[in-house]
């Protein structure tokens, strides 16, 4: 190994009660709202074609008529509780909220700057409420911060100079005074979401971010802190010089899933996706597809049977209010989860072979096992097979109350479950109680005829 001062400062998961809980999450919510939300994707009556909370990055756009969108935020129907209680409903357990974006507009009255929205015809701060709704619910609140700001005259993309360097030494402290203001005026915040650290300048930092990350944490016990903060002393991000993942989770599965166990090293991860393929604020015109909600249900599902959480990304409008696809989206998985979300809270992977049929996922600290079920063979019978001893001793199906099954034993350890019904127009689970059979505990099951 090599010696790193600034690399990983612990392996393997945190056993503390903070990250047990975020690891129990199961599904989030994102929230992108800011100043993009105003343009949502046009400019000058044409359309930008990358992700609508860019735009202030597209040439056409200059960077001075931008900011003064800040005398345009005035998000009259906003409402801190109807956001959270749509959340409620959904059935998230965390939320992650932009504070500020790479646009480096703050949704708070910092006093590090004057482009807030204390100095925006709403004049109010946006991110106290939110914390206090959601918080106020269970519903824990991750505040999202980008370290790149365009706005700062101070941020550099890399340090070539002494101007630069005094320039950046500059932008080192105002971050650091905004992520202990945030952390002073929202005690309640589990974590952080740190966004815009890959390039050079930041990248360069590692002792700076070592330290300021180490004050947060004392700051804040339990903090919750992922591996997209900072790079160690040689530039590695993500997973140090030695292969070791820095801070508490993996940030890497931005818009994308793990395919199998062995893709997420045994650490702590989430996904963050958008409903559209890859729109975070609000864009007036969502091009391509846009996902459904089974097509959500099976990432949730996915994420969960592989120890990850699900986070859905909502970009609210300008006035304050939902869109209405995503209030829709929220409304079907919510009433999904109503019936099915013991089998996405406290679940990890269940270390069984995968079937085609959909996904396992086992209630920590138990040996119940769920089967998310979203692709039934024409054949009707679910393939179940169980480590070598272990044997099912019940079956029953969450969503019908009084559907149980009784599998047919095809082999050692191995069944299957043949379904009642031919169709199912949603996803849905069984519940699957093993039992060990070393001695063979005479489980209820048919012998094979
Ligand atoms: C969580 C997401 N991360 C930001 C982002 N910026 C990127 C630049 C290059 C590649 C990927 C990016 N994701 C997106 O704007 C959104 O906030």
């Amino acid at each position: 190994t090599i010696a790193l001062q600034h690399g990983a400062h612990g392996v393997g998961r945190r056993r503390d009660a903070a990250m047990e809980k975020w690891r129990a999450y199961g599904l989030g919510q994102f929230v992108h709202w800011g100043l993009y939300s105003i343009p949502a994707g046009e400019w000058n009556g044409k359309q930008y074609n990358g992700a609508a909370e860019w735009i202030k990055s597209w040439k056409e756009v200059p960077a001075t008529t931008y900011d003064s969108l800040m005398y345009q935020f005035n998000p009259t129907k906003f409402n801190a509780e109807s956001w959270a209680a749509t959340a409620k409903q959904m059935g998230v357990k965390y939320v992650t909220i932009t504070t500020k974006h790479h646009d480096g507009f703050c949704l708070w009255p910092s006093k590090y700057t004057n482009f807030t929205v204390a100095n925006s015809p709403y004049k109010k701060d946006i991110i106290g409420p939110l914390v206090k709704a959601y918080d106020r619910r269970g519903i824990d609140v991750i505040l999202y911060f980008s370290i790149m700001d365009w706005h700062n005259p101070d941020w550099r993309y890399d340090i070539k100079t002494r101007e630069d360097s005094v320039a950046f030494d500059r932008f080192k402290q105002f971050t650091r005074n905004q992520l202990l203001e945030l952390l002073t005026l929202y005690p309640a915040a589990k974590g952080l979401w740190f966004d815009g650290t890959w390039d050079k300048s930041w990248v360069k930092q590692a002792a700076f971010a070592d330290s300021l990350e180490k004050e947060m944490r004392a700051m804040r016990p339990g903090l919750i802190i992922g591996s997209r903060f900072r790079a160690d002393e040689y530039g590695k991000r993500h997973f140090d010089s030695n292969g070791n993942m820095m801070g508490d989770y993996e940030q890497g599965w931005e818009r994308k899933i793990p395919e199998k166990i062995t893709d997420v090293h045994g650490n702590d991860w989430d996904c963050v996706m958008t409903v559209p393929e890859n729109q975070w604020g609000y864009s007036k015109i969502w091009k391509g597809h846009i996902k459904t909600t089974d097509e959500l249900l099976e990432m949730l599902a996915k994420c969960v049977s592989l120890d990850g959480n699900f986070v859905l990304n909502f970009g609210p409008k300008p006035d304050g209010t939902l869109r209405t696809e995503e209030l829709d989206l929220a409304k079907g998985i919510g009433a999904w989860m109503d019936t099915n979300s013991e089998a996405i809270y406290n679940g990890e992977y269940a270390g069984l072979v995968k079937q085609d049929w959909g996904y396992y996922v086992k209630k920590t600290g138990t040996n119940k096992i769920y089967m998310l079920v979203f692709n039934v063979p024409v054949s009707g019978a679910l393939n179940v097979v169980l480590p070598s001893r272990t044997a099912i001793s019940k079956v029953y199906d969450l969503g019908g109350p009084g559907l149980s099954y009784v599998p047919e034993e095809i082999g050692t350890s191995t069944y299957f479950i043949h379904l009642k019904q031919q169709t199912f127009k949603r996803p849905f689970v069984l519940v699957l109680e093993t039992a060990d059979n070393s001695k063979n505990s005479g489980a209820q099951y048919q012998k094979a005829k």
